[in-house]
C-alpha cells in the first residue's frame, strides 16, 4: 500500500533507530496483556498447592509485566519523538511541493484549493499518522494475544469476537459521515480564513474602514464559521449515538461470556484459574477487540490525510512541465506567437484568441488595452506560469514548452504592479531577484540606482513588524522594480505596470531610458504592459489588444498614422495631460 510505505520511507529517512525502536511497543504491551495468563496460573496454583505454580506465576507477572510495562511506556515516548519529526519532514516536504508547482493551477482551481485547504488543516494528523501506525499495529498485536487468551480461558469465549462485526460496520460508517462532513465544511472553512486574512490585512484596512465593512466581515466570517461547523457537527451526533449503541451491545456481551465461564467453573468443568483469566480478559476485551477495529479505522483516516499529501505529489509531478532542451543563451531571431488562444484552468471564457505576433530579437514591446483585455495573460503566458491552450509560442523557432521551464525562468526578469512584499533588508528584498548576487552589495546598489529606488541603506530592515521602516506603496513598487531589475542580462524582461504607484513622468523617465537600454548583445526583448501612453511611444512595437485578440500592432508612428483605436486612446491621454 502506497501511503504507508510513504510513511515508514519518511520515517526511516528521517530516524532509522527510532523507526527500529518502534517494535517495542507492541512487544511490551503484548507482554503486559499475559499478566492474565500468570495471573490464572498463580490463582490455580494457590488453590492447588502447587508451589512450583505460583513460584512461576509470580515471577513471570513481575518479570513479564514490569519489563513490558516499561518496554511500552519507553517506546510509545520515542514514537512521538518520531512522530514530530515525521511531521516536520511532510510539513516541509508540502510547503517544498506547493512552492515548486511550475504553474498557477492550484492558485485558481476550487477543487484543488479545497484539497489544500484539507491537506493544511490536516497537517498534524499527518504528522501523527505514523504514531497512528504504530498504534495500529500495537492494536492488532493487542488483540491477537487476548484471542489466544480468550482461547485458553474457554474457547466458547470466542464468540465475543462476533461483537466486532456490528462494530466494524458502525465505525466504517461513522468514517463515511465524517469524511463527506469533511468536503462539505471545506469551501466555507477556506472562504472564512480568506475573510480572515483580508480582515487583518494592512492593504484591506483602509478600505474596510472607508466603507465599513468591518461589521459585514465580522458576520459573514460567523455566517461561514456556523456553515463549516454544522455539518461537522451534526455527524458527531450521529456518531456519538452510533458509539453508545455498540458500547450497549458490547457489554450485553460480555456480561454474557463471564457468566457462562463462571457457570462451568460452578459446575467443575472450568479451572478456577480460568474464571480469574475471563474476569481479567473482560476487562481487556473491550480494548483487544475493538481498539485494533477503531486503531485501523482511525488509521484509515489518516490515510485520508496521507491520500491527499499523494495528491499533492502527483499533481506536482503530473504539473512538471514536460520540456527538457536547454534555454537558448541568447534570441536571435525573437519570440513568436502562432494562433495562441487561452483560457485560465476551469472557466469556458477565452481570453486570448488566436494571438499571433513576432516580438524581434533586441526589441522593445508595449502591450496595451482596457482593463480585462488579457494584457497580463500574455506576460503569464510568456512567462510560462500557463502553457496556451491553443496555438504555440516559439523562441528562435522552437517552441516554448520544449524548453526547461526553470532555465527558461532563470533567463527572465520581471516586475509586476501586484509585487511582493519582502520584509527582509533593502540588499536582500533587491538581491533576490539576482540569487546568486543576493550579498553583492554592489550589484544590488546598481539595480536600486536603475529603478531610482535608494530610498533607504541597503543594510535597512524593512517592515515594521520587525522594527524595519515602512514604506510608502510607492516605495515599495520601487523595491520590486529594482528587484525585476536586478538580473542584468535577461533574455526577456517584464515591465507590468510596475510602476502604477509612480507617477506618469516618472515612469515615463524610467522607462524611456530602459526601452532603449537593449545594448543587442543577446538579443534582450522588453515587453512593457501599461496604460500610460506617454511610455508606450517609446517602444519599437506595440501590440493593442481588444477582445482576447491583436486589435492593432506597430509603431508608434505607423498606429497614429492608421488612426485608430490606438490613435484614439493616445490622443484622449494627451488631451488630458495638456488639459
Ligand atoms: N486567474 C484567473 N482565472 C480566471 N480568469 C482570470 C484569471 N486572471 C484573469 N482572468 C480573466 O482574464 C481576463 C484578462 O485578465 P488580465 O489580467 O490578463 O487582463 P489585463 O489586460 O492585464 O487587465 P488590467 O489592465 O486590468 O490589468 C479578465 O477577464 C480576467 O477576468
Amino acid at each position: 500500500m502506497r501511503e504507508i510505505r510513504v510513511l515508514v520511507a519518511t520515517a526511516w529517512r528521517v530516524d532509522r533507530r527510532l523507526t527500529l525502536a518502534m517494535i517495542a511497543e507492541p512487544l511490551g504491551n503484548t507482554l503486559v496483556l499475559m499478566s492474565g495468563l500468570w495471573l490464572a496460573m498463580l490463582t490455580n496454583g494457590v488453590i492447588r498447592h502447587d508451589p512450583r505454580q505460583v513460584v512461576i506465576g509470580i515471577a513471570a507477572l513481575v518479570l513479564g509485566a514490569g519489563l513490558g510495562w516499561q518496554l511500552d511506556l519507553s517506546a510509545s515516548q520515542w514514537r512521538m519523538v518520531l512522530g514530530e519529526k515525521v511531521a516536520h519532514a511532510f510539513d516541509t516536504e508540502i510547503a517544498r511541493l506547493c512552492a515548486e508547482l511550475p504553474t498557477l493551477d492550484h492558485f485558481e482551481r476550487s477543487e484543488y484549493q479545497n484539497q489544500l485547504e484539507l491537506l493544511r488543516q490536516r497537517q498534524g494528523l499527518l504528522g501523527n499518522s505514523l504514531s497512528a501506525l504504530a498504534v495500529t499495529v500495537k492494536a492488532i498485536c493487542a488483540g491477537l494475544t487476548v484471542l489466544i487468551l480468550l482461547v485458553v480461558a474457554h474457547p466458547a469465549m470466542l464468540a465475543l469476537v462476533l461483537l466486532a462485526l456490528p462494530a466494524l460496520l458502525i465505525t466504517r460508517t461513522q468514517q463515511r459521515w465524517r469524511a463527506t462532513a469533511e468536503d462539505a465544511s471545506a469551501l466555507p472553512g477556506r472562504t472564512a480564513r480568506h475573510l480572515r486574512t483580508v480582515a487583518q490585512d494592512r492593504d484591506a484596512a483602509v478600505e474596510i474602514r472607508l466603507f465599513g465593512l468591518a461589521d459585514y466581515v465580522e458576520r459573514r466570517i460567523d455566517t461561514l464559521w456556523r456553515a463549516q461547523r454544522a455539518p461537522i457537527e451534526k455527524t458527531e451526533r450521529k456518531v456519538a449515538l452510533a458509539s453508545l449503541a455498540q458500547q450497549l451491545l458490547y457489554v450485553t456481551g460480555v456480561i454474557a461470556a463471564v457468566g457462562f465461564v463462571l457457570h462451568q467453573a460452578i459446575r467443575g468443568t472450568s479451572a478456577p484459574g480460568d474464571v480469574v483469566l475471563a474476569i481479567y480478559l473482560s476487562q481487556q476485551v473491550q480494548t483487544a477487540v475493538i481498539w485494533p477495529i477503531q486503531a485501523v479505522t482511525g488509521f484509515g483516516r489518516t490515510l485520508h490525510t496521507v491520500r491527499r499529501y499523494l495528491w499533492l505529489v502527483d499533481h506536482a509531478r503530473a504539473a512538471a512541465p514536460t520540456g527538457h532542451l536547454p534555454a537558448p543563451e541568447r534570441i536571435v531571431e525573437g519570440i513568436r506567437l502562432e494562433n495562441v488562444s487561452f483560457r485560465y484552468p476551469g472557466t469556458e471564457k477565452w481570453v486570448l484568441r488566436n494571438v499571433s505576433l513576432t516580438i524581434p530579437a533586441g526589441g522593445a514591446l508595449a502591450v496595451v488595452g482596457e482593463n480585462g483585455a488579457g494584457k497580463t495573460t500574455l506576460v503569464k503566458l510568456l512567462t510560462r506560469m500557463y502553457e496556451p491552450t491553443e496555438g504555440r509560442i516559439t523562441v528562435d523557432g522552437t517552441e516554448l514548452a520544449d524548453l526547461d521551464a526553470e532555465q527558461w525562468r532563470e533567463r527572465l526578469a520581471a516586475a509586476f504592479q501586484d509585487f511582493a512584499r519582502f520584509e527582509l533588508t533593502v540588499q536582500h528584498a533587491v538581491g533576490l531577484g539576482d540569487l546568486p548576487h543576493l550579498d553583492d552589495t554592489a550589484h544590488v546598489r546598481a539595480a536600486l540606482g536603475r529603478a531610482s529606488a535608494d530610498v533607504l541603506p541597503q543594510e535597512a530592515q524593512l517592515g515594521t513588524s520587525w522594527g524595519g521602516a515602512d514604506l510608502s506603496t510607492g516605495q515599495w513598487q520601487r523595491l520590486a522594480l529594482a528587484r525585476g531589475l536586478a538580473r542584468t542580462t535577461p533574455l526577456v524582461r517584464f515591465f507590468d505596470e510596475p510602476t502604477a504607484s509612480l507617477d506618469a513622468f516618472t515612469e515615463d523617465a524610467l522607462f524611456g531610458s530602459m526601452a532603449r537600454a537593449t545594448d543587442g548583445a543577446n538579443g534582450m526583448i522588453t515587453i512593457l504592459v501599461t496604460h500610460r501612453f506617454s511610455t508606450v511611444r517609446s517602444a519599437d512595437l506595440i501590440v493593442v489588444l481588444a477582445d482576447g485578440g491583436v486589435a492593432e500592432l506597430g509603431s508608434h508612428r505607423d498606429l497614429l498614422a492608421r488612426d485608430g483605436r490606438y490613435a484614439r486612446l493616445y490622443r484622449s491621454q494627451a488631451d488630458a495631460f495638456a488639459g
